[in-house]
Order: C-alpha cells, then sequence, then structure tokens
C-alpha cells in the first residue's frame, strides 16, 4: 500500500511498448541492424516522481535491485540534460518499478525518457521535443520513440519513427522468468536478417512476425512454452529481443480471463494499447 508520502508525491507515468512485429532487413557496417517494427504503446507501466533541489546533485531516492545509481538510465538521462542546458538544479528520483527489466518492453528506455520530458518541464531548461528525442537515441535506441509517445512504425536502425494510429486492442503481457541479451541476440549468427521491406500501409498483423522470435525460443524453452500456452487463446507473440511474450485480445474482461488462467510460474499483466502515451497527456497538463 503506498505510504502518506508516497501519496503526495507528483508521479509520471514510464509506460511499457511492445513491438507487435520486428523484422530485420540487414546489418549495417556498424554491427547495427536495419529493423521494421511496430511500436505499440501501453496504458500501464512505472511511475517516478521528481523532488527538485538546489545543490545540482542527481539522485535516486533509493537504488533499483541490481542496477547501480551510475548505470540506472533515469540517472544517466538527468545528468545529459543537465549537462545539455546547463542547468544548475539538482534532483532526487523516486520510482515506482513494475514492468521486468530485460524483457523488451523498453522499461529502461521509457524510464529514461520519462526523466528527460518531466525535468525539461520542472527544471524549465526549455529544450524542444526533437532535442529531447536526439538526447535520448544516445541512451538507447527505443528512448526517442518513448519522448515521442505515438504508437509508431519505427525503421532504420530504429530512429526513423512514422506516428501511425491503431484500433485499441486489449493486451496480456507475460514474463517466461528468463533474461534475453539484446546484444546477444543481434550477435547470433543463425538470426534471419533478410526478411524484405514492407509498406507501412499495407501492414496486417497475420502477415508480419519476429524475427528474433525462433531464436530466442530454441535458446530459452520457458519463452517456448509460454508461447504454446498462450496461443491455445489468443494471437501472441514475443515483442522485442524477449522475454515477455504477448497476446492480443479485442476486450479487457478477454484478456483478464486468460491472466487469471495463467500459471503461477509466469507473472503477466494486462493493458490497453493506446495511440498516444499516458507520459503525452501528463505532459499536456502542464501546457
Ligand atoms: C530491438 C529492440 C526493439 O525494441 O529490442 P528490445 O531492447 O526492446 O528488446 C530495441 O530497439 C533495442 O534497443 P536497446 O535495447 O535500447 O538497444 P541498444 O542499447 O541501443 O543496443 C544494444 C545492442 O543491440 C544491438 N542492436 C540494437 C539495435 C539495432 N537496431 N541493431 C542492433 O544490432 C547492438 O549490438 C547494440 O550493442
Ligand atoms: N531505470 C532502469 N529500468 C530498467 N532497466 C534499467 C534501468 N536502468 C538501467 N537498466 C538496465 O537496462 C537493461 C534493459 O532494461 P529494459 O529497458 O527494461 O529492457 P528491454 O530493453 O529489454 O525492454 C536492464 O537489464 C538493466 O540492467
Amino acid at each position: 500500500m503506498p505510504n502518506a508520502n508516497s501519496l503526495k508525491k507528483d508521479w509520471w507515468p514510464s509506460p511499457a511498448k511492445l513491438n507487435v512485429f520486428l523484422h530485420i532487413l540487414g546489418r549495417l557496417d556498424n554491427g547495427y541492424h536495419q529493423l521494421q517494427s511496430l511500436f505499440q504503446m501501453l496504458d500501464y507501466g512505472d511511475e517516478l516522481a521528481f523532488d527538485i533541489t538546489n545543490d545540482g546533485k542527481i539522485t535516486m531516492a533509493s537504488q533499483l535491485e541490481g542496477v547501480r545509481d551510475e548505470d540506472n538510465l533515469i540517472v544517466k538521462a538527468a545528468k545529459l540534460l543537465a549537462k545539455e542546458a546547463n542547468s544548475p538544479l539538482g534532483v532526487t528520483i523516486s520510482l515506482n518499478k513494475r514492468l521486468p527489466m530485460g524483457g523488451g518492453i523498453g522499461g529502461g528506455s521509457s524510464n529514461a525518457a520519462t526523466t528527460l520530458v518531466a525535468l525539461n518541464l520542472l527544471w524549465k531548461t526549455g529544450l524542444s521535443e526533437d532535442q529531447l528525442a536526439d538526447l535520448g537515441l544516445a541512451l538507447g535506441a527505443d528512448v526517442p520513440i518513448f519522448v515521442r509517445g505515438k504508437t509508431a512504425f519505427a525503421g532504420g536502425v530504429g530512429e526513423n519513427i512514422t506516428p501511425a494510429e491503431q484500433q485499441e486492442k486489449w493486451y496480456l503481457v507475460a514474463n517466461p522468468g528468463v533474461h534475453v541479451s539484446t546484444a546477444e541476440v543481434f550477435q547470433a549468427k543463425d538470426l534471419p536478417r533478410n526478411t524484405p521491406p514492407i509498406q507501412w500501409k499495407d501492414y496486417i498483423f497475420e502477415e508480419t512476425r519476429n524475427d528474433c522470435q525462433q531464436l530466442v525460443a530454441n535458446c530459452h524453452p520457458e519463452v517456448a512454452k509460454l508461447l504454446q500456452w498462450l496461443l491455445h487463446y489468443a494471437p501472441s507473440r514475443m515483442t522485442g529481443t524477449g522475454a515477455c511474450v504477448f497476446a492480443i485480445f479485442s476486450d479487457k474482461a478477454s484478456a483478464e480471463h486468460v491472466l487469471a488462467l495463467l500459471p503461477n510460474a509466469w507473472q503477466g499483466f494486462v493493458a490497453k494499447g493506446v495511440n498516444s502515451s499516458p507520459l503525452l497527456n501528463k505532459k499536456e497538463q502542464y501546457k
């Protein structure tokens, strides 16, 4: 239960995303991969609160388990913004972590984006959305998409973003409890890297796939098992480089029904797919 102190805080949403599909078109000379993906924003995620100080210090109210403060993307984002905008202010940041880490649902990238967007307003540093997205790219490939906050098609190495309104569906997101390293997936010899490009206007879910899914399912039987289980109920797929898996429903009750049946070995949550992220809605309140 939240304590009185946390109730008083002004919490900023840090939503998750799903890669509804993820195609790998090729590999560039620098080792990075050319992708095509539909980034679906969810109405579910972490929350951050920012207590502004005058001492120029950037600190976490408490350490995120398994992540040193200097490696935390939240701290990195705040430091980057302070440097870029030459801000003399400091901040103590509280994090209410709900999203599994390293699961392909973008929690770390989203935390970084929420930090950039919120502190730009609270520190009054006045950077444009384009400038924040550019700063974010230095922290991770998915940070710009969370700064923009729109469900979108992404091309290039992920930086080429085209907002694309989708029918708002319900997703059951389940975590098989295994950790998959993005870098290792992209290094794998037998990762398919030659999917032909598609035209965004021709996008149909059934004609797309996640090119990382087979490889990850082969290496992690738990991912294959979870996918098999979900496929009994609804169209299902892995997100990003894994390991989380999602199932698509047209209504909330059906998604919650399957969540209630999910075997205890797996954790999950139900979220609505939204075209505008909760962060964007919060930002609008400050205008
Ligand atoms: C492919 C996606 C789809 O959402 O996977 P998930 O991380 O969400 O699972 C992301 O764009 C990942 O973004 P992110 O996890 O921030 O990746 P980065 O830190 O930028 O890169 C991690 C490593 O992945 C590889 N990488 C990443 C992106 C890309 N287009 N091609 C790559 O080859 C590079 O080897 C890089 O060293
Ligand atoms: N604030 C943060 N939240 C989550 N992960 C973080 C954070 N800061 C750094 N990390 C590191 O980034 C890695 C990737 O996290 P995350 O973005 O949640 O996964 P993914 O990119 O697979 O969706 C984590 O394993 C963790 O070590």
